[in-house]
């Protein structure tokens, strides 16, 4: 049985459908009714997940052109973006035509901005396949591309009609990235739904397996906390920072190492900081920072950085789209399950969490 989970109100609403085997629903999505082509955008390791989606369009008597990216953080260029547009347009795909994203949250971002984008906005369908992005990237309607200066600096609001998540695509995935995955898990256990931190707590080696004997509660809790926080927030007036959580020094770590980080790594770095940040101004004490080293570190996160880049990082975090001119704005822990913003926390501040986290 699929569990649905029900994201957003109005016309734009749609439903997370999560289980074993919902990619066979893909074409009796609503949207795919109005249209008569259908582009397949997938991440290189996706082609016979591609291939069978667009066997079964072209069976509904759809036209699927499949589109291979480069694997992950690569996909997301404005290079890549530019070849997709031209292969829609070489294709005549008009506004009533579909794209879906098959892959991990670096292929869905891609897809859902190629989507945004061509004809000022058209239908897309997200299919992930990695833990994150079931849980947090193919959720809520925030797509973008990187560019030279920092990470998702390009990018649109713009929901998917359905989002589809077959937990049996998780059983390929390799172990590092799906634990990279449950960094967002964890995320969410801290910022709205502490069950999260007990059930991984309780049985941390469960949590890293796929096959874990909560995985399943484990994603559709996580997806409910996504759910919830962009249906009230989608574009990001206030509630939806919560979610960024973690994510001012992570996405700093990404672009200055290059993107050879995964993502969950760098959010789990920037959460031990964001705790660190938050003691150090005296709204949270050492448990809440105890509680976040023992649980990342419990599935096999990181809790530092190497070192040695702090001016670089910092130059980084000040285009973090939570900054307001030169305030840097973070999100931090408001008591376990609650979140609130700390603007411009000081210099000295900064340096001593870093301190923490580094070296
Ligand atoms: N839009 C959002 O709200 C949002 C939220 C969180 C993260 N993100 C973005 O998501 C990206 C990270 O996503 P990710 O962790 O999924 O990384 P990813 O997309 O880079 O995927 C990780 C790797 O797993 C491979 N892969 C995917 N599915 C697989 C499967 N079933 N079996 C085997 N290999 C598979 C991919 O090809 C890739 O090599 C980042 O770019 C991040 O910024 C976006
Ligand atoms: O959906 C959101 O809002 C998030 O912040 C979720 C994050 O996990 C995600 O990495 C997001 O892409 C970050 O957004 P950004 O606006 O900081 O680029
Ligand atoms: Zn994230």
């Amino acid at each position: 049985m699929n569990t649905h989970i029900h994201v957003g109100t109005g016309p734009g609403a749609y439903d997370v459908r999560v289980g074993h085997g919902p990619l066979r629903e893909l074409a009796g999505v609503p949207a795919v009714a109005a249209a008569s082509r259908v582009a397949v955008l997938h991440a290189p390791r996706l082609r016979d997940t591609a291939a069978r989606a667009a066997a079964l369009f072209a069976g509904r008597g759809l036209r699927p052109t499949v589109i291979e990216l480069p694997d992950g953080e690569q996909a997301k260029t404005a290079d890549t973006a530019a070849r997709c547009w031209g292969t829609l347009g070489q294709n005549g795909f008009t506004r009533t035509d579909v794209i879906v994203g098959i892959g991990g949250g670096a292929t869905t971002d891609l897809a859902g901005f190629v989507a945004a984008t061509w004809l000022r906005g058209v239908p897309w369908i997200a299919v992930p396949t990695t833990l994150l992005g079931m849980v947090d990237a193919a959720v809520g309607g925030k797509t973008g591309i990187n560019t030279g200066a920092g990470k998702n600096l390009v990018g649109a609001f713009h929901p998917p009609s359905a989002v589809l998540c077959d937990l049996d695509a998780l059983g390929t995935l390799p172990a590092a990235d799906y634990t990279a995955g449950l960094a967002e898990v964890v995320k969410a256990g801290f910022i709205r739904d502490p069950t999260i931190l007990d059930l991984i707590e309780a049985d941390p080696e469960g949590a890293r397996s796929p096959h874990g004997p909560h995985t399943r509660e484990l994603v559709e809790r996580a997806i409910r906390v996504k759910a919830e926080v962009v249906t009230q927030d989608l574009r990001e007036q206030g509630p939806r920072e919560a979610l960024n959580y973690g994510h001012t020094l992570g996405h700093a770590i990404e672009k200055c190492e290059g993107f050879t980080w995964r993502h969950g790594e760098a959010v789990s770095v920037g959460m031990v900081f964001a705790a660190e940040l938050a003691r150090l101004a005296g709204l949270s004490d050492d448990t809440v920072v105890r509680r976040h080293r023992s649980v990342l570190d419990a599935v096999g996160l990181p809790l530092r950085h190497p070192g040695g880049r702090w001016p670089e990082l910092l130059d980084a975090m000040r285009v973090d789209k939570k900054a307001r001119g030169n305030t840097l704005r973070f999100i931090v822990l408001d008591g376990i399950g609650r979140t609130r913003v700390l603007a411009d926390p000081g210099p000295d501040r900064l340096a001593a969490a870093w301190a923490r986290v580094s070296g």
